[in-house]
């Protein structure tokens, strides 16, 4: 198949790599002339993931129209914060039958809408051809063909299996969902979570802390998935736990990372300017929260996370406030 991934960033090189070791010719958009020459003429991407070589089939430009010029499946890997804006240039070169693949993990600020429903809306794509793929992938194992699973989640089964088919590899194995709400929302919340691990772990706290986070991060998780429509055992599978495990245990994970720096004391800013690629939690704690406001869903967890992110919050004292809430049945 024809694929174009926007975005040369971790994720989307190392996704643009998953499509080509399965067959398809990818051409991979990037924001700068400097990243595209660079997968284009030394097919690797150094500032986003070191050491990796891509096939010499996938190419790269700066140019969107040209990126998604008949492809057949249109992969997209920027943050979420920008992906409305980014498809309003875009949108109009979008080939009209293509599969729209979200691969971003964060809720909209302001609108609380999901990549999913961004895309459906703004770039004007009906909802079954739009396709989230989600699991425990951290993009520089995946590059490295260390093997594991994800779930690719549409509304239309056919496209599902499609995408599917276009994704195995000996080191990727895609499963079918329907449950893209489930699988968007796992992804999402899940970076919050792993930034609470990460402050938990800089603050020193045993093991028996971070399986609690780990847990009771799920049990919220899944109490606003259930109030939103989604399947609860989604929950349970790898775009759930799945990518909670991957992100809260990996020194490899952005948000985990950026949760450690605020653990160690430092402020959003700087926690923001000693890490350089995208940690979405750090927004989405402010969505997923109002989200679950909206919808009357208590999520202690990512309301902690937030005040420390964004209200100057001292991670030891919200380690307190989770302590002493009302005591409750599991
Ligand atoms: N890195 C990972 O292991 C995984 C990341 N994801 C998700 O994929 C999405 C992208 O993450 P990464 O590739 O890891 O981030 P990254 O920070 O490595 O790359 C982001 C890319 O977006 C581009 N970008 C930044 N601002 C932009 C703008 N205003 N307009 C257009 N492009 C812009 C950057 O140039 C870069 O190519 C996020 O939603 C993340 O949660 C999902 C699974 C795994
Ligand atoms: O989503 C991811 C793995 O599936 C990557 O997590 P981080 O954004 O925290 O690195």
């Amino acid at each position: 198949m024809r694929a174009a991934v926007i975005g040369s960033g971790a994720w989307g090189t190392a996704f643009a790599k998953v499509l080509g070791d399965a067959g398809s010719e990818v051409t991979m958009w990037a924001r700068r002339e400097s990243v595209a020459a660079e997968i284009r003429d030394q097919h690797g991407n150094e500032g986003s993931l070191p050491g990796i070589r891509l096939s010499k089939l996938i190419t790269a430009t700066t140019d969107l129209a040209e990126a998604v010029d008949e492809a057949e499946m249109i992969a997209i890997a920027v943050p979420s914060q920008t992906l409305r804006g980014n498809l309003a240039d875009w949108a109009g070169f979008f080939p009209a039958d293509a599969t729209v693949i979200s691969l971003m993990k964060g809720i909209e600020l302001g609108t609380l809408k999901r990549m999913s429903e961004v895309i459906v809306e703004t770039a004007r794509v009906a909802a079954e051809r739009v396709v989230v793929v989600s699991g425990p992938n951290l993009a520089p194992e995946i590059a490295a063909d260390q093997p594991t699973a994800t779930v690719v989640a549409c509304t239309d089964e056919d496209r599902a299996r499609q995408v599917q088919h276009a994704l195995a590899t000996p080191y990727f194995r895609p499963y079918t969902s329907d449950d893209v709400l489930g699988c968007e929302l796992g992804g999402a919340v899940k970076n919050v979570i792993a930034l609470a691990y990460g402050m938990a772990s800089a603050i020193g706290l045993g093991d028996n802390t971070k399986a609690s986070l780990i847990t009771r991060g799920l049990a919220e998780t899944s109490r606003l998935g259930v109030a939103l429509g989604a399947d609860p055992l989604t929950f349970a599978g790898l775009a759930g736990l799945g990518d909670l495990v991957a992100s809260c245990s990996s020194r490899l994970s952005r948000n985990r990372t950026f949760g450690e720096h605020l653990g160690r004391g430092e402020s959003l800013e700087q926690a923001q300017a000693a890490t350089r690629q995208t940690a979405e939690g750090v927004k989405s704690c402010l969505s997923i929260r109002d989200l679950a406001r909206a919808h009357s869903v208590e999520m202690p967890i990512v309301e902690q996370v937030e005040k420390v992110c964004h209200e100057g919050a001292d991670p030891r004292v919200a380690v307190k406030l989770l302590m002493t809430r009302e005591m409750k049945p599991e």
